[in-house]
């Protein structure tokens, strides 16, 4: 199991201070949808120049032309790439064919799928690297989480690694390690911390504990 740090509302200088501190804690650093909003790839060339040896996800949500933007984000130096579940099959293997030439790996975020089980066969089928169940924004402030999508897709998925995302928190962790997923995706739940450090560490200990 491991621990994704998103970072989403920061800019670069903001985004490098905290990997600072929490690098050490962390398997995997998400460069947010809204931070390549606002600076673009530029936000993830600069975090891996700076950092070389973390693995860098870059939030994208492609809905469209995976190919391309799979290219254009790898060339930044992504390792890790997002591709949203409701779009064609079509751009999800162009994404996943993509990926392979360039040594990268796609993840197949859930956001807003209609049936979860049914969806997550499909794309499991298409080869991509992780499928990943998440409560957005919008989604966490009318009270939802995704645990029972995280279990849904676990029961159906037989290739992909399974990830979980959206508002976890270090008093909810203990009950989304249960469900046992590959990933974990926690944002402010270490970034709007007052003491990130030890919010990330004790974030860590408690993955590592569920293997
Ligand atoms: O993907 C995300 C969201 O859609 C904003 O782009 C977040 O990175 C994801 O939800 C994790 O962040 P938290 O919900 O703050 O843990």
């Amino acid at each position: 199991m491991e621990l994704q740090l998103a970072l989403d509302l920061v800019d670069i200088q903001g985004a490098k201070e905290i990997v600072n501190e929490v690098a050490a804690y962390v398997d995997v650093v998400e460069i947010g949808t809204p931070v390549i909003i606002n600076e673009g790839l530029r936000a993830v060339k600069e975090l891996k120049a700076a950092y070389p040896h973390v693995k860098v996800l870059a939030d994208l949500k492609i809905m469209d032309a995976g190919g391309y933007e799979v290219m254009k984000a790898s060339e930044a130096g992504a390792d890790i790439i997002t591709v949203l579940g409701v779009s064609d099959d079509t751009t999800i293997s162009g994404a996943v064919a993509e990926a392979r030439k360039q040594g990268t790996k796609i993840m197949v975020d859930m956001i807003n799928v209609p049936d979860m089980a049914k969806r997550a066969q499909e794309i499991d089928a298409l080869g991509v690297d992780y499928i990943c169940v998440h409560s957005g924004y919008d989604h966490q402030a009318a009270g939802k989480n995704s645990l029972e999508d995280l279990a849904t897709i676990k029961r159906v998925v037989k290739h992909a690694k399974t990830a979980i995302a959206g508002g976890i928190k270090l008093h909810t962790l203990p009950e989304v390690l249960a469900a046992r997923p590959d990933l974990v995706i926690v944002g402010g739940g270490i970034t709007g911390q007052e003491n990130r450090q030890a919010a990330a560490a004790e974030m860590q200990r408690l993955v590592q504990a569920a293997w």
